[in-house]
């Protein structure tokens, strides 16, 4: 077996699949099939797709689903959801209709600048490097103009440029701090662009550029989403249901390990999105979670408070996304989302996330403190283990309502199911 290959990349799709078989699928014959059905036969759709990625060699689905009937700041809105886990869907819309029924959510932009940095390496005089950067500066911006000009015509661009001294934590080490406005871009091909021009723009012979990329931890691009209500509204034991919801809320405050799985509960809805919007979802995972440890701590990303028989609950999350830009004008179904929800800006779409975010918090939350997770999670992934166990359309009808009401595990299903087949041999 040859697993080393040169000029893999220049190999026509069917060339890399013949290649694969040959060298690592010899066990598994049916994978040129498995591959071909997922492509699909519109052929300009699939070359978009291949040429999303290098190296394609099919496509991945994922299930792409809406949760209806949310309320943000008194418009209604239809989410569309891009993810493989089963129940997050119906949570979301679960809680959407709850919370449509006491005042919506509300939501709120609270800042929207980007960062991005020049690092580099000086060992000179500090006051020195200081005046030739107060001396450039206006040069490094204007080193940009050609960039900036259009951004700059919708109100966006850089914003400000800082030298920072980090020789404190890095011998030598320096930043060239850029501070950025993108409006409805999520701006990284932009920011990244503006770097590499002032990074070029600052060269000279004592100062070593080692890199310049935009970051992606922006706790100044900010946005809240919050729910509220009187206790009683929240239903018969309303008080009852609302201090343990609390509880479970500092619990994630104090318990890195519970914040953790909290927080993932909370990304479950903003990941959905995220992806269904065609932005990018890796830059949101590491912005948030960076920002859940901002105290040094990681930490719930949601609060709760229950003050004068109100109830509320809120989150904070920093989301770089774009409603222009990256893939979403270029997929047909990130372009379709954005028309679900209206053709949002940036900022709208900032609140949308966010509150998706908080849905998905509150329905886990709301399930973990009464019935338990697996209720209803297990009630909706019931499916995924009937079609793993190879049940017919008449074997699930039977087995769905059997079960109905029974904690549902593996095991048991497949009982059920062996029980099932059993009893139709005996009829026969
Ligand atoms: C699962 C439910 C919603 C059931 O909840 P239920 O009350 O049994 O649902 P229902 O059958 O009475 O239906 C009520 C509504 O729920 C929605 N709904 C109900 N079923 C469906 C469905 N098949 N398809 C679409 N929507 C559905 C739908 O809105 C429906 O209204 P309708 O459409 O009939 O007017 C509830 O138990 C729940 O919200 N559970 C929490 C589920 C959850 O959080 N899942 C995430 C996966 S677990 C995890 O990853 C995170 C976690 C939990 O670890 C995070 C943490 O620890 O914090
Ligand atoms: N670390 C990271 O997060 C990195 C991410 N990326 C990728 O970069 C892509 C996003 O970069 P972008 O610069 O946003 O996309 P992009 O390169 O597609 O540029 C978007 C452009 O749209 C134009 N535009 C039109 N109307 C606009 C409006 N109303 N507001 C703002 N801009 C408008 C602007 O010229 C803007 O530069 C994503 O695909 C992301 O995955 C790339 C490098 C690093």
């Amino acid at each position: 077996m040859s697993t080393l290959i040169s000029g893999f990349s220049k190999l026509n799709k069917e060339e890399k699949i013949a290649w694969l078989m040959d060298n690592f699928l010899l066990d598994y014959p049916e994978s040129k099939t498995v591959l071909s059905q997922y492509l699909n036969s519109d052929s300009k759709l699939q070359q978009l797709h291949d040429e999303f990625i290098e190296n394609t060699i099919s496509n991945f689905y994922l299930p792409f689903a809406v949760a209806p009937n949310f309320k943000i700041n008194n418009i209604p809105y239809v989410i569309p959801m891009a993810i493989e886990e089963s129940s997050v869907v119906a949570a979301a819309s679960l809680v959407a209709k709850f919370w449509s029924k006491r005042g919506g959510f509300k939501a709120e932009v609270l800042s929207t600048t980007k960062i991005g940095q020049v690092h580099f390496m000086y060992s000179g005089d500090f006051a020195d490097l200081e005046t030739y950067f107060n001396s450039v500066k206006s040069n490094l911006l204007s080193a940009t103009e050609f960039i900036t000009k259009n951004m700059r015509k919708r109100g966006g661009g850089i914003l400000d440029i800082e030298l920072k001294d980090k020789t404190k934590s890095l011998e030598n080490y320096y930043q060239l701090h850029v501070t950025f406005e993108t409006k409805d871009s999520m701006g990284a091909n932009f920011i990244n662009s503006c770097l590499e021009n002032i990074a070029s723009t600052f060269q000279k012979e004592d100062i070593e550029i080692v890199m310049s990329i935009l970051s992606n931890y922006i706790p100044d691009c900010l946005v809240k989403a919050e729910v509220s209500c009187k206790i009683e509204e929240l239903g018969d034991n309303g008080l009852e249901f609302a201090q343990k919801f609390y509880q479970a809320v500092q619990i994630a405050q104090v318990e890195p390990y519970r914040a953790v799985t909290h927080n993932k509960g909370i990304m479950n809805g903003i990941d959905a999105v995220v992806i269904a919007t065609g932005n990018d979802f890796r830059a949101v995972e590491a912005g948030i979670h960076a920002y859940a440890s901002k105290d040094g701590v990681y930490k719930s990303l949601s609060n709760c408070s229950i003050d004068n028989g109100v109830f509320k609950f809120w989150i904070e999350v920093p989301l770089a996304l774009g409603t222009v830009g990256g893939l979403t004008a270029l997929h047909p179904l990130a372009k379709f989302s954005l028309n679900l929800l209206q053709n949002p800006t940036a900022k709208e779409l900032m609140q949308i996330v966010a509150v998706a975010g908080l849905a998905q918090n509150f329905a886990a939350l709301k399930a973990l403190t009464t019935t338990g997770i697996q209720h209803g999670h297990m009630k909706m992934h019931l499916n995924n283990i009937l079609n793993q166990l190879g049940a017919s359309k008449d074997e699930k009808n039977i087995l769905i309502k059997k079960l109905n009401g029974s904690q549902i595990t593996y095991n048991l299903v497949s009982k059920a199911m062996d029980e099932l087949r059993t009893e139709k041999i005996k009829v026969k």
